[in-house]
């Protein structure tokens, strides 16, 4: 075993990752079942919208010459013809002193162009016929919204490579996309290793803990928008897990291991990149917590070794592996988003390296604050539960105190505790 490894920065270690070939798949899901999928064909307006023009109001079609000298004393007394509510067609044109009653979202008939609301008229029979008195001129195209007038024909509306959000949903069913086009998930696998490893319905036994990892990071894919394929946990022994190893990889786009990536005697993951004769891209990286990431390369698979120690783990994971996830998903900016927030509290340890605090946001009155969350070890466990952001301390500082602008990276899109 060699000993000694060169850590490398956190952005070669993720350039390096990405320098690698993903074999993005397309595939049809129905609507319904595309919510945060991500698109991968533009969504075009199939029609203008509206379709035709329409009235935004319940009320009353006129024509408006016929209303242009009409006031409080002098008011005009229409004869209404007929009523047009949404998804009708009237079936005569206004003509000259007449009128149709309109509801919201009708299409607006033949000869009238302009509608008033209810509010403003006063209906009225005459002689078994409905009469409508109105007492205020409208001008042409008043209260109607035009064919086209929120989208052209043919006009993009979102383009291939966002996440499918409600009002996407909302655009893709306008324009009847009963099927949309998304780029398939890539399939990721897991195994946790470690002969310390308990499942999780199992007692406690002395000596061992219970194997965290595996949920978290299955969890950590699925809002990553890939899909986990959980191989199990594997004991320290090589044969086996070279064995196991080999075989998943067959079966996936990438595998993730936790575990067994440091220098210990039972660390095996090393030797069986060896084996594998996978290109190691770094087994070393300047940060905290994770420096013993891992990530090979065997015919374009990637291999994330990610550390054993929980918060380690869950770095490497959003560091690493998150961005290849999106790469294979089409989006464009592979990253997490970053905010500019205030630290709520101080951070006394010095940070030899880049440090990625776990952390939560808060906004308080249109400020953003980030919050270190429990106790800053790799080994920690409980630290991530309330965990939505990875505060990024600068390598080469002291202490960061209360109050110093940082930057954080944002795990779960605007999840926040608010302070209101
Ligand atoms: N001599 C050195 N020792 C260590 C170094 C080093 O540079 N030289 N690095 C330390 C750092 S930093 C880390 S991080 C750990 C990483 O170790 P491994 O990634 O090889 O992980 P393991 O040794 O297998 O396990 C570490 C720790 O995590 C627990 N674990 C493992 N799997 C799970 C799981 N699925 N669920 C929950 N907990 C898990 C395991 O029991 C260990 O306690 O190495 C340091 N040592
Ligand atoms: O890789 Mo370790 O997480 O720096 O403690």
């Amino acid at each position: 075993m060699n000993l000694h490894r060169t850590p490398i920065p956190v952005s070669k270690a993720v350039e390096d990752v990405l320098n690698t070939k993903v074999d993005k798949r397309v595939e049809k899901v129905k609507l319904e079942q595309s919510f945060h999928r991500v698109l991968a064909e533009d969504v075009v307006a199939t029609h203008p919208v509206p379709p035709f023009d329409k009235s935004p109001y319940d009320g009353f079609a006129f024509r408006s010459e016929d209303t242009r000298n009409l006031t409080r004393e002098e008011p005009g007394q229409f004869r209404v013809i007929e009523t047009v509510p949404a998804g009708h067609r009237a079936s005569r044109a206004v003509n000259k002193g007449e009128a149709i009653r309109i509801m919201t979202g009708a299409e607006i008939p033949g000869g009238a162009d302009c509608v008033a609301m209810f509010e403003i008229c006063q209906p009225y029979q005459r002689d078994m016929e409905e009469w409508v008195t109105l007492k205020r001129p409208l001008s042409p195209q008043q209260n109607i919204i035009p064919t086209g007038s929120e989208t052209k024909e043919q006009e993009i509306l979102v383009k291939k490579g966002e996440v499918i959000n409600p009002g996407i949903q909302a655009l893709l069913a306008t324009f009847g996309y009963g099927e949309v086009q998304v780029y398939v998930k890539p399939k990721i696998g897991v195994f946790a290793t470690g002969t310390e490893l308990l499942d999780v319905d199992e007692p406690l036994q002395p000596g061992k803990i219970r194997n965290s990892n595996a949920y978290m990071v299955m969890s950590q894919i699925e809002r990553a928008g890939g899909t986990g394929i959980y191989f199990g946990k594997l004991e320290d022994n090589f044969d086996l897990c070279y064995q196991a190893v080999e075989e998943a990889l067959d079966q996936v786009d990438c595998l993730i291991t936790t575990g067994g990536v440091s220098v210990g005697d039972y660390d095996l993951m090393p030797d069986i990149y060896d084996k594998l004769e996978a290109e190691v891209l770094f087994n070393k990286v300047a940060m905290r917590p994770g420096s013993v990431t891992t990530v090979a390369r065997k015919d374009e698979k990637l291999l994330f070794g990610l550390s054993g120690n929980p918060s380690a783990c869950y770095v490497g994971f959003e560091l690493f592996t998150y961005p290849i996830i999106q790469s294979f998903l089409g989006r464009s900016r592979p990253f997490h988003k970053r905010v500019q927030a205030t630290l709520g509290k101080d951070f006394k340890k010095p940070n030899p390296f880049t440090r990625f605090v776990r952390g939560f946001i808060s906004y308080h009155e249109g400020n953003v604050y980030v919050h270190p969350s429990g106790i800053d070890k790799s080994a920690v466990v409980s630290s991530l539960a309330e965990t939505n952001v990875l505060i990024q301390l600068r390598g080469g500082t002291r202490g960061y105190q209360q109050g110093d602008v940082v930057e954080a990276i944002c795990l779960e899109e605007m999840d926040g505790q608010s302070h209101f």
